[in-house]
């Protein structure tokens, strides 16, 4: 596990930059393209604009999402429409490039199946092969949940897809599921925000809860970890 202490989430976002860059483009050098499952909330909302202030090659980078509320395309709940309005609507990324993971008007077991099917297209999956991201960005909440991956839901469960009908308490959400995170070649946490120091301790143990703190479930078993984490959370 790599981790970087930032004194703040502007550091911390610039150090996302650079790390997010050099593996996206070293990715394109090996396969001639990136993939990356995005996260959502607030954290990575700087991160999204400063990439859109980028020159990257966008026709080579596909971005998908490791979770999404059960909203509109158009609400403002939607991570979908946060990534739009910070990074993807300021650059020329073809459309058929930007993967959203689908939602009304489909039922929530509806919507994980159609997203499990075009990532089995994208990706070229034999049966029961996962999808390998190049760079998975995830966030993590102050209970300890990532993607929406929350304590002590069957979503933690599910080891036989890629995605899954997450719950944070009765809202229905859709996530990338734990081995799906673990098969990524870059997994990195942007974590901030004090009220997040006891769960950060609880994640980074030596044998931690993954039920109760389910960030600690991942561990990617051919690929990087990195923890970008704002100082303010090492509990003192
Ligand atoms: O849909 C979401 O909200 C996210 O994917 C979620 O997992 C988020 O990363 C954490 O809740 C941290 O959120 P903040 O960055 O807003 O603290």
């Amino acid at each position: 596990m790599n981790q970087v202490i930032c004194p703040d989430l502007e550091t911390l976002t610039t150090q996302a930059l650079m790390l997010i860059q050099k593996r996206v483009f070293a990715s394109i050098d090996q396969q001639g393209r990136a993939t990356l499952a995005l996260a959502g909330g607030s954290t990575p909302k700087r991160l999204y604009q400063q990439i859109a202030a980028q020159s990257w090659p966008w026709h080579q980078i596909h971005v998908f999402w490791g979770d999404e509320r059960f909203v509109p395309p158009d609400h403002p709940d939607s991570n979908y429409q946060m990534t739009r309005t910070a990074w993807l609507d300021r650059v020329a990324m073809p459309g058929s490039n930007i993967h959203p993971m689908p939602t009304v008007p489909l039922t929530p077991t509806a919507a994980a199946e159609a997203y499990e099917q075009e990532l089995q297209a994208f990706f070229a999956l034999q049966p029961g092969e996962f999808p390998v991201f190049d760079v998975i960005l995830l966030g993590m909440g102050d209970d300890g949940h990532t993607a929406s991956l929350f304590p002590h839901t069957a979503a933690l469960q599910v080891c036989d897809r890629a995605v899954t009908v997450g719950q944070k308490g009765e809202e229905p959400r859709l996530t990338l599921t734990i081995p799906t995170l673990n098969f990524g070649r870059c997994v990195i946490f942007m974590v901030a925000g004090a009220n997040k120091a006891h769960a950060y301790t609880q994640v980074t143990a030596s044998q931690p809860n993954g039920e109760q703190y389910p960030a600690a479930l991942i561990r990617p078993q051919g690929g990087d970890l990195w923890w970008l984490v704002e100082s303010t959370i090492l509990e003192r």
